[in-house]
């Protein structure tokens, strides 16, 4: 082999090293903790990208941190609703649910949660899928929408029953939950992701949450990526949403990340779903990308 080509290798296996020695300080103060994250619409656009960040949790399970998934499926409900000629309608971001619809979404949530628990199987993880109906992990009651409107099986959790999901983080597993609460009555409720990820994260006490979405994170001008505000602070945040600066499906995502943290989760971070391997980057490097509200 000719000296450059073995230089080239050398130099190579070290910047690997040396990735796995920034990990290291990382590793150590995760290990045991609980991470929670929100894996929705956007960031499941292709197969590549759901293995990338499948990938991600494996290594997060076997480096000794316990990775949680809420997944969403918005685009996929919205797409099979279409097929069965049914349109969606939302208000206030919230998918407005006639019986029928509930059906539609707890059957696409329930085929992609199998997807997800399939994807963490093939690469050597233990997943295991769980509805927020699964021993009442999520009870839910009837929520009312924007301006009081009837928006039909809709919920809002009233109670998170953890116990079931720590037996399975403790026995090795990567849980999967799709957000289906259950009624006092048995009946069967849509819940918003981001807002299921975050009780869910609130009732775990865990370290983390982190909302995988269609943007860099939040940004101060969305005309540019360079605008992305690193971190904001909690109190920051209404102002910037009075400000007009966050919008839209932002706004439950943020809303999600205060009550979280006002529930006792350490940091909360929207990160780029479309990005490859975004967890680990948050996790596992000096800067982290992504937008830290804390
Ligand atoms: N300040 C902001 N920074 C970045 N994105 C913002 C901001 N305010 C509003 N948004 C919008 O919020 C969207 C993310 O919310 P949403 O579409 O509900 O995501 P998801 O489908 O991943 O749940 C972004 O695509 C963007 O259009
Ligand atoms: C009440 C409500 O709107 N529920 C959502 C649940 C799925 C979801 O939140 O998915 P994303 O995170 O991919 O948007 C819905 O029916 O679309």
């Amino acid at each position: 082999m000719a000296v450059k080509e073995k230089e080239k290798i050398m130099q190579s296996a070290l910047e690997k090293a040396n990735i796995l020695v920034e990990a290291l300080p990382y590793i150590k103060k995760f290990s045991g903790k609980t991470v929670v994250i929100k894996y929705g619409g956007h960031a499941m656009l292709n197969t590549e990208l759901k293995q990338a960040v499948m990938t991600d949790l494996v290594l997060m399970k076997f480096v000794g941190i316990n990775p949680v998934v809420v997944h969403g499926g918005g685009p996929d409900i919205t797409g099979m609703l279409n097929r069965l000629g049914i349109e969606s309608q939302f208000i206030g971001g919230l998918r407005v649910t006639d019986s029928s619809t509930m059906e539609v979404v707890e059957m696409v949530l329930g085929k992609l949660n199998k997807e997800i628990v399939s994807f963490i199987n093939q690469l050597g993880g233990r997943g295991i899928g769980l509805s927020g109906k699964d021993a009442n992990l999520i009870m839910a009651a009837k929520k009312l929408g924007k301006d009081q409107a009837d928006i039909g099986f809709v919920g809002e959790v009233e109670n998170i029953n953890p116990q079931l999901l720590k037996t399975v983080i403790e026995e090795g597993y990567i849980p999967v939950i799709s957000p289906v609460g259950v009624g006092q009555e048995g009946e069967t409720y849509n819940i918003n992701a981001d807002t299921a990820a975050g009780a869910l994260a609130t009732a775990l006490q865990a370290d983390k949450l982190m909302i995988l979405t269609d943007v860099e994170g939040i940004l101060a001008d969305r005309n540019t990526k360079e605008s992305l505000l690193s971190v904001i602070q909690t109190e920051e945040i209404p102002a910037l949403i009075e400000q007009g600066v966050i919008q839209g499906g932002m706004i439950p995502k943020v809303e999600c990340c205060v009550k979280a943290i006002q529930g006792g989760v350490n940091t909360t971070h929207i990160l780029d779903g479309r990005v490859p391997h975004s967890i680990l980057l948050e996790v596992f490097t000096d800067k982290g990308i992504g937008t830290m509200v804390k």
